[in-house]
Formats: C-alpha cells, structure tokens, sequence
C-alpha cells in the first residue's frame, strides 16, 4: 500500500453523532425537507452551509463544477448569482438546466438537486449585486440572478454502517413523487 493510500484509508469520516432519518416518514414536499436540513445546517455553526457544487454542461456535453452560494429559496427556485461574462453563464444560456449538490459534513448530509434554471430580472440581479460584501457603490451590468426550479432531489443521511438512508423526489408538473431508495441501490462510500 503507498502511503498516500494509507492515509486517506484512516482518516475520520462521519462525526460520532449522527442524526435518525426515516425515509418512509419524509414530507411529500421536498422544499420542506431541503428547508429543515439547511436550517439545521445553518444552526450547527458549520460554515457556509449555503455553499454547494455547481453543476453544469458545456458545449461538447461535458460537466463542469464550482462552488456558489444560494442567495435565495422562493417559488421560483434555488437562487444563485455570478457574472454573465462567466464559463458558467454561457454554459447555461446554451443549456438552461445545472444541478447543485450540498454536503453537510458535520451533519453526514448530502443533497443532490436536478432542474431548470431560469435568468431572473435585471432589478432582481442588481439588488444582489448591491448586497454583497464587497460593493463598494459601482453597479455592474454583468451581474445575473438565476432561480433553478428543483425537478429532482435525492436526500442522504448517512449511518454508521454506511446503509444510508436515502430518498428521491421527482417532480412531474407540479406534483412531487417521492420514495426511499433501497439498499440494493446504495453506491455510498466503501
Ligand atoms: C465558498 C465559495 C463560494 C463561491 N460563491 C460564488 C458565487 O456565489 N458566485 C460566483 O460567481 N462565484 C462564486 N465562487 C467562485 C466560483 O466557484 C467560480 O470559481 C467562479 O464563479 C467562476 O466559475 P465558472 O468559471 O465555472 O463560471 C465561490 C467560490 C467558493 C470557494
């Protein structure tokens, strides 16, 4: 064995404490869900539980990944916000659909979110633009607001025995359909 194998063979994993969840219990909204786990992101102190995995396709089909901040959740979407002249808003301008993926490492959560996103209006991105840390009074014409509307989701909470509990959602019109994913189904980590 190297010993870069040997070392990331005994580092920590899950946190000692980890929350129950019953998928047969899980709510028919998804959105209530994804708020309550955020929430408890957010109360845990962990930081910037607001921050994903960006997912998107280029031009010849490829995904491409970043990190961004959720700015918002309404009923349009998951907000997120960057620059037009960004990889990633040509990205979506071609192809209008990106996943986000959450981890809450100190919660053993993950959440995987799938659907199309939508460009929001100009008065919409340039208060987001005015709200971050770092304006300093210049506008900037460049700066867009997307909402993503959630198609698909897929809940984990992992165990100990690493027979984590999971559950999809998937959205047909407005309707959500959801069901636990059984362990014959489970890819978890080794
Ligand atoms: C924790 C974290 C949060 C970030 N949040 C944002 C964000 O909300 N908007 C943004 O444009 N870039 C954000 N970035 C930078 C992006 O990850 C990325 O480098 C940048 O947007 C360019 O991406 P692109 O070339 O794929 O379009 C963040 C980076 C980190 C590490």
């Amino acid at each position: 064995m190297t010993e870069l194998r040997h070392v990331l063979r005994i580092l920590p994993s899950f946190p000692a404490e980890l929350s129950g969840f019953d998928p047969d219990a899980a709510p028919a909204d998804p959105l209530e869900l994804f708020r309550a786990w955020l929430d408890d992101a957010i109360a845990s102190g962990e930081r910037q539980p607001h921050a994903m995995t960006f997912s998107t396709i280029d031009e010849d089909g490829r995904p491409a990944h970043r990190t961004l901040i959720v700015k918002d959740i309404d009923e349009r979407g998951i907000h997120v916000s960057s620059s037009l002249a960004s990889r990633k808003a040509a990205h979506l301008a071609a192809r209008p659909w990106a996943g986000m993926l959450f981890f809450w490492r100190e919660l053993g959560r993950q959440v995987e979110v799938g659907g199309p996103v939508e460009a929001l209006s100009r008065e919409e991105s340039e208060a987001d633009w005015r709200e971050r840390p770092s304006y300093d009074g210049r506008e900037n014409p460049d700066w867009q607001v997307w909402a993503l509307r959630p198609e698909r989701f897929e809940f984990l909470q992992a165990t100990h025995d690493r027979n984590h509990a999971r559950v999809e959602y998937v959205r047909d019109g407005i309707a959500w359909d959801h069901r636990p994913l059984r362990a014959s189904e489970q890819v978890g980590p080794a």
